[in-house]
């Protein structure tokens, strides 16, 4: 995603709040002031994404709210991992990704030259499909990620805070210097969670977190997200319906738009609904066609 000069948005939906002036404080540069009333910690309005020349999301107006689980599903191709991306601004990586409209995090403007994109993915940390850890120790997997942001605490009460978090720590606590490289799948899952919290985000990303998983470790990290979701927002990614009916809040089912040429598959967002509702009673009939698998 190249930051925009300019913004474009979608005249057809409602404009987010008014932006807050560049440098203003935030709640969280005061510690006495309360938490942020708003809901709603990630919205995008008019949001379009290309890859070159083709277009893998438009009109995309959704709103993630906090300390909530949101999951993403959809078809194949219809642009959730570049939906999530765009987030934290990790589209900015690949090259030819380009957006337009609006993404706001705490009610501010990700876009743009002034905003530092590696102090926004530490305030919104991605865990991917494979888990990739470190090839350094359990202990540094965590403590070089935490020592670069400028942690200058309790090493080693980071390190088992952060693996106590993320339900590992009973695990790893006799091996702690031993390679992240030599757990399970499952474990390197969560030691990458472990190292996500160690920086102390406020937002998930989770792409498919579970996708590489026996169903034993898919259930424990599953366990983790909803003991996780009290004290940060998650989304996910996934391409498991059981699993977003399992550990979701509100499900959003992104679809191809009908309306694009020929050898084009653009994503939109088709729905947002509670997840209770959106699988017995979705409100779009592409949602059902998507659930019932009458569209794959
Ligand atoms: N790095 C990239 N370069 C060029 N095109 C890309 C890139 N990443 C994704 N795309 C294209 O953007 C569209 C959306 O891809 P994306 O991976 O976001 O969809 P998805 O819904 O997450 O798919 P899946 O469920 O298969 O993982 C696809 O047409 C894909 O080919």
């Amino acid at each position: 995603m190249n930051a925009p000069e300019t913004l474009v948005k979608d005249g057809t939906t409602p404009p987010p709040g008014p932006p807050a002036p560049p440098g203003a404080a935030t709640s969280r540069d005061d510690p006495s002031s309360p938490p942020p009333a708003d809901p709603v910690v990630l919205q995008t309005r008019g949001l379009h994404v290309w890859y070159g020349s083709s277009l893998a999301l438009k009109g995309i107006d959704i709103d993630i709210p906090r300390h909530k689980i949101t999951a993403m599903i959809g078809p194949s191709g219809c642009g959730k991992s570049t939906l999530l991306r765009c987030f934290n601004r990790m589209n900015d990586l690949i090259p030819d990704c380009r957006m337009e409209g609006e993404v706001r995090f705490d009610g501010e403007s990700i876009a743009g030259p002034k905003v530092d994109a590696v102090g926004l993915r530490r305030r919104i940390g991605m865990v991917f499909q494979k888990p990739n850890p470190f090839p350094k120790s359990i202990y540094n997997n965590i403590a070089w990620g935490a020592r670069i942001n400028g942690y200058r605490g309790d090493m080693d009460e980071l390190v088992e805070r952060s693996l106590r978090r993320a339900a590992l720590w009973e695990e790893v606590k006799n091996k702690i210097h031993h390679s992240g490289m030599a757990l399970s799948g499952g474990q390197q899952q969560r030691l990458c969670i472990a190292r996500t919290l160690a920086v102390e985000p406020e937002v998930i990303l989770m792409d498919e977190p579970c996708s590489a998983l026996d169903p034993i470790s898919t259930a424990r990290v599953e366990d983790l997200m909803d003991d996780l979701k009290d004290d940060y927002t998650i989304v996910i990614v996934t391409h498991n319906m059981q699993q977003a009916r399992r550990v979701s809040d509100l499900t959003a089912c992104l679809m191809p738009d009908e309306a694009a040429g020929d050898g084009q598959r653009t994503g939109i967002l088709v729905e947002l609904s509670p997840t209770d509702i959106l699988f017995t009673n979705p409100k779009d009939p592409r949602t059902e066609a998507y659930i019932t698998g009458r569209i794959g």
